[in-house]
């Protein structure tokens, strides 16, 4: 037999180890081997995992995987999806896994970081620490600036307006009775309206925060905007190499066309407008004497933080508010504050009008009535609430925080519709080890994206009965007080956990509450068209809308004090 020449020699032994590290080593040897797999293909290539989530089906998909193969399944050659919380979310999570590489592709603003994309665990405790104290749910339910805006938004500008739509008033006029029929409302846009001003106006002040319940034209041109840029995260998120071969080569429009870096650019500077706002604010002082709600407290206490590292770095500078802000401290403030305004509005605003949904449908009539009589029991009550400031006293915020079936309402909805159902990978340290007790597997090796999604833990049957159906009073106890403990709360991951866990879920809780308590205080409300109220199947649930352009259209009706 002929000897084989080097080159050809070099060639074979370069094939048996390509052949190796790409297919028997993932196959047959990997600690990851030990999982089941997705898909056939799912050890040696990512190919399918990527199809499934490029056309919006991974949740659905994923979840009937977990069903079928227990609480980890392989979906690539270097991805796992856990489901469980033993050896699964306390372990990634509260264990404090890095984030990688999937958040800060998309997530930074202005080209700095924030928070919430910063990959690594101690810059990022950082950053949070910074910021906790003002989401604290003591410092929210005590906060003036909360109440001032709770006035302000639903008192003075919610009710008024949907009165105006249930009267007729505004009926055909292009703006909110897209239906043109009297009293009916289109509940996603107008929940996104008040979220937005709610988010806004404690970040920056009233004075200062959007103004979209009585701005509607900018409310949805806003919206629009926002919502079709998230279609395009998939490319620098899933394929970054890719993506920046593409950008390389002058091809990147092909994947990110260039009217979504023109509508970032947008978004961008309005948000940077607001911050002016919020300086100009503090520096004139004008935001806490003239009147609470004007105070821009989430601005006011990331400057403090941030001027306090300023003025080390400048060392010899006294701190105080009058320092001036470099460049880079006002562009790490606006990112946050970007990133924060992003993050709050859309998630609430999701939530409340799946919320709306629920509570619409005819065969949930009893649970909307027992909530209104809950709601009306209050003293002082929404729905004595009147525009003018000096005649309304609004309930306690503690008060409305401690409302049974209000609480049980909300976590029923954010379990079944929750906003950020998806995946929220993570990176595996060294030599880690996942699975329940007695089924773990050990030594997954460092790099590895690891990643839970609220949609399927929220779907365990036996920790949610009939977990596809929308059922507030499993919240409660046999007495109806909140049912806080026990597995459910174990296994309740709307706001995620850890580390990284959602910072703003107090405020969140807050605002829904209340903008829920403004509402039903003083309407009932019924389903007229729900076509659009399909969830989007990725990261975010917000719902799809119809071919029509509406998502919920729910009609109401004025409460009268008899009906409570
Ligand atoms: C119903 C409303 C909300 C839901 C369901 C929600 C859910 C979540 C979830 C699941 C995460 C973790 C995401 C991940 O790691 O991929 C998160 C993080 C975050 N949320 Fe929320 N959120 C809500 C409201 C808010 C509000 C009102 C704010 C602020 C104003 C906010 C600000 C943030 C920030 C800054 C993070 C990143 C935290 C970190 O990286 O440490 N969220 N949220």
């Amino acid at each position: 037999m002929d000897h084989l020449s080097i080159p050809a020699l070099a060639l074979v032994l370069l094939f048996i180890t390509l052949l190796y590290r790409y297919i028997v080593y993932p196959i047959f040897e990997s600690p990851l081997s030990r999982i089941p797999n997705a898909h056939p293909t799912s050890p040696i290539s990512p190919l399918w995992i990527l199809y499934i989530r490029y056309n919006d089906r991974e949740n659905a998909t994923v979840h009937a995987l977990h069903a079928q193969h227990g609480p980890l399944v392989r979906l690539g050659p270097s991805e796992v999806s856990v489901n469980c919380v033993d050896g699964g979310i306390k372990t990634i999570y509260s264990g404090g896994f890095d984030k990688g590489d999937w958040y800060s592709k998309v997530f930074a603003n202005y080209g700095v970081h924030n928070m919430f994309s910063t990959a690594l665990r101690e810059p990022h405790s950082k950053r949070k620490r910074m910021l906790s104290n003002v989401y604290a749910k003591s410092v929210l339910l005590a906060s003036p600036a909360l109440r001032a805006i709770c006035q302000t938004v639903l008192c003075e500008r919610m009710l008024p307006l949907v009165g105006e739509v249930v009267e007729g008033d505004r009926r055909g006029d292009g703006d909110w009775g897209k239906s043109k029929t009297k009293g009916v409302m289109e509940a996603y846009e107008l929940f996104s309206a008040l979220t937005m001003d709610f988010v806004t106006a404690y970040q920056f002040g009233l004075g200062q925060g959007s103004n979209f319940t009585q701005n509607l034209t900018h409310c949805r041109k806003w919206l629009e905007n926002y919502k079709a840029r998230q279609a395009y995260t998939f490319w620098p998120q899933e394929m970054p190499a890719f993506t920046a071969f593409m950008r390389s080569v002058g091809l990147g429009t092909l994947l990110v066309p260039k009217w979504v870096d023109e509508a970032n650019q947008d978004i961008e500077d309005w948000c940077l407008s607001m911050c002016d706002k919020a300086e100009a604010a503090l520096q004139s002082r004008s935001g806490d004497e003239k009147h609470a709600g004007d105070y821009p407290s989430v601005y006011a206490q990331m400057r403090a933080s941030l001027v306090k590292e300023q003025v080390k770095e400048e060392s010899g500078l006294a701190e105080k508010q009058g320092t001036s802000l470099t460049e880079e401290t006002q562009l790490s403030i606006a990112s946050e504050m970007l990133d924060q305004l992003a993050a709050g509005f859309d998630t609430s605003g999701i939530t409340l009008t799946y919320l709306a949904w629920e509570l619409s449908k005819p065969q949930n009539s009893q649970i909307q009535a027992s909530l209104q009589e809950e709601l009306r029991s209050l003293s002082p009550s929404y729905a004595k609430a009147s525009p003018d400031v000096e005649g309304t006293e609004l309930p306690d915020a503690k008060v409305i925080d401690e409302l049974p079936l209000l609480h049980a309402v909300i976590m029923e909805t954010l379990r079944l519709h929750a906003a950020i159902p998806g995946i929220q990978p993570r990176v595996t340290p060294s030599d880690a080890t996942l699975g329940p007790p007695g089924a773990e597997v050990h030594g997954i090796p460092q790099g590895v994206r690891v990643e839970s999604a609220a949609y399927s833990l929220h779907r365990n049957p036996e920790v949610f009965p009939k977990p596809e159906e929308w059922r507030p009073l499993r919240w409660l106890d046999a007495d109806g007080k909140v049912d806080s403990g026990g597995e459910k709360m174990r296994w309740f991951w709307a706001f995620g956990s850890g580390g990284r866990m959602c910072v703003g879920s107090n405020l969140a809780m807050a605002q829904t509450k209340n903008i829920v308590a403004a509402l039903w205080s003083n309407y009932t409300t019924l389903v007229v068209d729900d076509k659009g109220m399909a969830h989007r199947g990725g990261y975010m649930a917000d719902p799809l809308g119809s071919s029509e352009g509406s998502y919920l259209l729910i009609q109401l009706e004025k409460l009268r004090a008899a009906d409570a």
